[in-house]
């Protein structure tokens, strides 16, 4: 999507909602909103807040801005501290002028594009003069490296379906909410219009949904009946400064505290000049790039996402040597099981994934054992989470163990058949020095290739194994 228009904003009272094109900055040095924006951490204390001596905004080099700490810290410090009135939330009470025209926009927002609605919120104190959060703001990148501000070449180059199908609707719903929005604010007193009287373009919005999904934490909101709490989405002003990691050495904490609504504490202790990182999530590279706008190597929870079709798990198993393989025409006792994992019936759920922490999604595993199967009675001797499980050995027999795994590795050579390029050409294009989004594009499809050969490289070594302990079996 061409998201990369300047607007330019005609009106004095109100700042520009411009979003610059991504070519213009590195992913490295994200340029932020202003040149020489405001000293955040000075912002935090003056505002009642709390920031450790110790920790300092420095410049990394693959992940932008991030915290670092200019001298030891102990475990359990307190590193930063938040009070209330800080965090950047989507408030409404639903009520007139201003926020009723923000709460109307933001109900048309599909619930999984969360972001947007902060996003609003944002771009209403981006756009105001004087606004609380203006220190923050100005703070922020001028771009984000997420999938919908790459030109299509490099949306193309990413080679991996589910996440280009997942860029297209993101695209698609900017560019139709850039409608909506343009028909909500028509002939809107310039009171009650949230943007200072701007028009807002779908680059601004991208910009604004970029900008939560990539630093907005969730945090518990009111209390609701039966003591859970309703989640509640939040920027967390300097807290957003901290990078991930899988080994974070730092954790958020909800106070109770009169006047602290959330603290950053110390998990282990934090050496002189290492980073304060904290743990986003435990995601795959789909989400890291579609919300955050990078890829995490060797990320053990990414996957690959497959249809589960019954004539290319024929062809799979035909591939792999398994004789007479049925996937397409099971027994009903078999279509019984495939009903129960949600696999067949009248609303299935046919997607089903390879490698993260499952390997084999429990329901592949299942359907690909039950099908495999010819005796109805040992199957039932079994439950289904046995059945789904990759810890449970062989529980239909080393034959049909075998005989799943072949089949599962021959999907995993169907897969990587559908990148039209193969590891070695990706590394050569990331020797060349590409643009920063064709640079996350390939590391993207080469981390997707990886999941698939681990998968591969896992099953073949549990096949032997099998193999092996049948052999022993017969010799005694
Ligand atoms: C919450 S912000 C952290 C502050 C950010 N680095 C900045 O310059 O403002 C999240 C963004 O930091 C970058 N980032 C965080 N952790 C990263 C990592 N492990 N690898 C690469 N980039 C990372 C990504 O651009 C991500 O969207």
């Amino acid at each position: 999507m061409a998201t990369s228009k300047m607007v330019m904003a005609s009106l004095t009272h109100c700042r520009a909602l411009t979003c610059a094109s991504t070519a213009s900055a590195s992913a490295s040095f994200p340029v932020r909103l202003v040149p020489q924006p405001p000293d955040l951490i000075k912002w935090v204390r003056r505002e009642g807040g709390f920031v450790h001596p110790a920790v300092k905004i420095a410049q990394d080099d693959t992940t932008g801005l991030g915290l670092i700490v200019s001298g030891e810290i102990p475990k359990g410090s307190d590193l930063i501290a938040l009070p209330d009135h800080i965090p950047l939330r989507f408030e409404s009470d639903g009520g007139h002028g201003l926020d009723s025209v923000l709460a109307n926009l933001a109900h048309q927002v599909p619930e999984e594009l969360w972001a947007m609605k902060l996003g609003l919120k944002l771009l209403q104190e981006r756009a105001k003069v004087g606004s609380f959060w203006w220190p923050y703001i100005s703070n922020l990148p001028e771009t984000y490296s997420v999938p919908i501000f790459f030109p299509g070449e490099d949306i193309k180059n990413l080679q991996y379906a589910p996440l280009l199908h997942q860029v297209n609707k993101r695209c698609r719903f900017l560019l139709e909410f850039e409608q909506d929005v343009r028909h909500a604010l028509q002939n809107l007193k310039p009171d009650d219009h949230p943007f200072g009287g701007q028009n807002v373009e779908a680059s601004s919005l991208g910009w604004a949904m970029s900008a939560v999904s990539s630093r907005a934490f969730r945090l518990h909101g009111k209390k609701l009946p039966y003591g859970s709490h309703s989640d509640v989405p939040m920027i967390l002003p300097l807290i957003d400064m901290c990078n991930h990691s899988f080994n974070p050495n730092s954790r958020i904490v909800q106070e109770q505290d009169a006047g602290i609504l959330v603290k950053v504490v110390a998990e282990t202790v934090i050496k002189q000049n290492e980073s304060l990182v904290l743990n986003y999530g435990c995601l795959n590279n789909d989400l890291f790039l579609l919300d955050y706008g990078f890829v995490m190597p060797s990320n053990p929870y990414d996957n690959i996402e497959l249809k589960y079709d019954s004539a290319l798990l024929d062809a799979a198993s035909m591939a792999a040597g398994v004789s007479s393989p049925n996937f397409s025409a099971p027994a009903p006792w078999q279509q019984k099981f495939l009903s129960q994992l949600n696999l067949d019936g009248e609303a299935p759920l046919l997607k089903v994934s390879l490698g993260g922490q499952e390997l084999v999604e429990g329901r592949l595993l299942a359907a690909l054992r039950v099908l495999l199967a010819s005796d109805m009675e040992t199957v039932h001797k079994h439950d289904l989470n046995t059945l789904k499980s990759l810890s449970a050995e062989a529980p239909l027999g080393i034959a049909n163990e075998v005989a799943a795994f072949r089949t599962v590795i021959a999907l995993c050579v169907i897969a990587l058949g559908h990148f039209p390029t193969k590891l070695m050409d990706d590394e050569s294009v990331l020797k060349e020095g590409v643009s920063g989004s064709t640079e996350l594009a390939v590391q993207f499809r080469m981390q997707k290739k990886s999941v698939i050969i681990d998968v591969m490289r896992d099953l073949t070594r549990r096949v032997k194994l099998l193999s092996s302990k049948e052999a022993a079996t017969v010799k005694f």
